[in-house]
């Protein structure tokens, strides 16, 4: 494709495709977007943040998608809502003002050396690509690999299972990138780490019933969002706190966000409830993005209001 208009939203992307689109989305808007690297994969790749912004020293907005490089359905979305943010701003009023007053930070491929392999290799990969000394197994689970309640009973110890949470905190790369980035930024209000699949929009706690001191406020906004959400297509959505909307999880991502002062912390899990999985099939690409923009609105409206 020569640009964006004819990029094809309606299938799935190689890791040369992404990055054409986000040098393509740059170039054709570059008084609203730019491309940042936080840093670099464990392989080499570069770890790119596209940056919507109208002014200096706004707060902002932070979503990553891809962070589990087989839930191909979050950086498909992640696609067409950076296509949807140039397209709307100076169109969309809420948009609009969203943008007049706040940045926002998408991170497409958060894991891209575990997205090439799943292109590569092993569609089914998960984690990270980094190897794991003394074992045969490879990865890291990225979602319990954050300095929170880090090795708890809610992660694994074992370099061969799905949720190994590491070496020690912020071992992978990946993690650390993100880490080092809202350190240094100071001032993110929200924090959305896209996930897929079973239809949820999550809040923290994942590693304590504890409940989060804005709990209340988390809540009516998790059901606002999936109201909106819903009211497109009818997908069904369930909300609450990690713990007890799915089953206690050690060193995720939200949990490290919110502890550090980020109020606005929120998992989605996209589509869909398991028929497809991990494995949607490409024509629910675009139906599945319109819908979750709706509740991504619906939480950057809430925080500009806030
Ligand atoms: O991989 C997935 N979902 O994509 N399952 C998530 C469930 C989840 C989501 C958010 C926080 C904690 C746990 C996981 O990492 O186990
Ligand atoms: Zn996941």
């Amino acid at each position: 494709p020569r640009s964006t208009d004819d990029f094809v939203y309606t299938t799935y992307h190689d890791l040369n495709s992404i990055n054409s689109f986000m040098d393509m989305l740059v170039a054709e808007n570059s008084n609203l977007v730019s491309k940042i690297e936080i840093g670099k994969s464990y392989e080499g790749r570069s770890l790119d943040v596209l940056k919507f912004s109208t002014g200096a020293n706004r707060p902002g907005i932070w979503i990553d998608t891809g962070i589990h490089s087989r839930e191909w359905i979050t950086p498909a979305s992640a696609i067409w809502s950076a296509k949807k943010i140039v397209t709307d701003y100076g169109r969309d009023p809420v948009l609009t003002d969203i943008l007049n007053n706040y940045d926002i930070f998408l991170e497409i491929i958060a894991n891209p050396d575990g997205f090439a392999y799943t292109h590569s290799n092993d569609r089914m990969w998960r984690k990270t690509r980094k190897p794991n000394p003394g074992s045969s197994c490879v990865g890291v689970d990225p979602n319990r690999n954050w300095e929170v309640s880090f090795g708890g009973s809610g992660a694994s110890s074992n370099p061969c299972s799905q949720t190994y949470h590491g070496p020690s905190a912020h071992s992978e790369p990946e993690v650390k990138a993100i880490v080092d980035f809202v350190k240094s930024h100071g001032n993110l209000k929200t924090f959305v780490s896209i996930h897929s699949y079973s239809q949820m929009l999550l809040y923290p706690y994942g590693y304590t019933s504890a409940p989060a001191k804005d709990k209340a406020e988390l809540h009516e906004l998790a059901r606002k969002a999936v109201s909106e959400l819903q009211s497109l297509y009818n997908t069904a959505y369930t909300y609450g706190d990690v713990i007890t909307t799915i089953y206690q999880a050690d060193g995720i991502t939200i949990d490290w966000t919110y502890e550090q002062g980020i109020k606005y912390s929120y998992t989605f899990e996209l589509r869909d409830t398991g028929r497809y999985g991990f494995i949607l099939p490409a024509n629910q690409i675009v139906p599945t993005a319109e819908e979750t923009w709706l509740a991504l609105m619906a939480i950057m409206e809430h925080t500009k209001n806030n």
